[in-house]
């Protein structure tokens, strides 16, 4: 192993397969119909079938890509040029927006997922600047705190670029919820109110070139524990989604300008288990770096998670005790800075 830190090495069940298996089933789904007001074009598909194909998407994979989302791709662009260009600075230069205790917003390279460290870099902020959490993970504490974005200094366009991005994503972001909504038979904006003030946040991730992409992970196996993810990956790929017919890994293959979308834990609980989170996992390279910017579209820190009403009933029971968005986002993310000798907090800790 060599100079490698042990601290990146999977244990031999998580170790990533030596041949992989390519995912060209997940779903792509063409959301031209939400752009244009006239889809007559045989290709586009009418807004029921959208409904139709985004819920059957969750129900079987957690997973789909979607494209003519409405993004420009002039603003990705944008991103993923700064993007490269703050990764491509010496440590020192990126660890002076390094984040810590105090501010869990910026530059970080040492994240763990499951207590193995990931092989990747990473540069995290909010979309609400400054956005409201509580102040600890102390269940009795209900002091609050304001998170506040900082920014590097170079590139020069950096905060433009991104801010510009996040408006975008912000919008797809809200389309979707709006159409997983209808696709649970909900009304479009029965969400949308869960999301004033919102603690959502983007992440760009920096996955370098690995030695040893045989026993580490780019990312460990892990569920997303907000509502939405909204992800863009390079054309190097590496993105494995655990398939939820056989628990086989297999390969999310890039699409050409698409959005790779995956429900979280959040919408597991609000439709009672009819949609699930699925596990996911990043693996590396020896020969490429890798770039992707997931986008997490969060709840408001107050928000207490638990089945909608709508869609639990007598045959039917809430299968969750609410729970408390903003508190558990925090006891979450201490992981971060602690490595823990006990699970973290996990959303079946409060199945009934
Ligand atoms: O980089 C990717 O493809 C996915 C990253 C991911 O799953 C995460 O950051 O939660
Ligand atoms: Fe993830």
């Amino acid at each position: 192993m060599g100079d490698i830190d042990e601290a990146f090495i999977q244990s031999v069940e998580h170790r990533p397969k030596s041949t992989t298996v390519e995912a060209q089933s997940i779903p792509v789904i063409n959301l031209s119909a939400l752009n244009s007001q006239h889809c007559s074009s045989n290709s586009s598909s009418s807004m029921e079938d959208l409904i139709v194909q985004v819920g059957e998407a969750c129900k079987k994979w957690g997973f789909f890509q979607v494209i003519n989302h409405g993004v420009p791709s002039s603003c990705r662009e944008k991103v993923e040029v700064a993007s490269r260009a703050f990764f491509r600075q010496p440590s020192e230069e990126k660890r002076k927006v390094r984040r810590d205790e105090a501010n869990p917003m910026g530059f970080y390279d040492t994240e763990h997922t499951k207590n193995i460290r990931d092989w990747k870099q990473v540069f995290d902020f909010t979309v609400e600047n400054p956005t409201v959490v509580p102040a600890s993970h102390e269940p009795d504490d209900v002091e609050l705190q304001e998170i506040v974005n900082q920014w590097p200094e170079y590139p020069p366009n950096f905060r433009e670029a991104c801010e510009e991005y996040t408006r975008e994503i912000v919008k797809l972001a809200y389309k979707l919820l709006e159409l997983i909504s209808l696709s649970l038979g909900l009304p479009a904006e029965k969400f949308n109110g869960f999301f004033k003030n919102q603690t959502s946040f983007m992440r760009l991730n920096y996955y370098p070139v690995c030695p040893v992409p045989h026993l580490a992970l780019g990312v460990g196996r892990h569920k997303d524990s907000g509502a939405l993810t909204v992800l863009s990956q390079d054309d190097v790929g590496g993105l494995e989604v655990k398939r939820k017919s056989d628990g086989e890994w297999v390969l999310v293959r890039p699409t050409p300008n698409a959005y790779i979308i995956n429900v979280g834990d959040v919408i597991q609980v609000w439709s009672n288990d009819k949609y699930e989170s699925v596990e996911h996992r990043v693996i590396v390279n020896s020969e490429r770096e890798r770039f992707s910017i997931p986008f997490f579209f969060n709840p408001s820190h107050a928000v207490m998670v638990e089945p909608l009403k709508e869609l639990t009933s007598k045959q039917n029971p809430a299968r969750y005790k609410p729970y408390n968005w903003g508190k558990f986002h925090t006891t979450r993310n201490i992981s971060n800075f602690k490595k823990l000798n006990v699970e973290n907090v996990q959303i079946y800790h409060f199945r009934i």
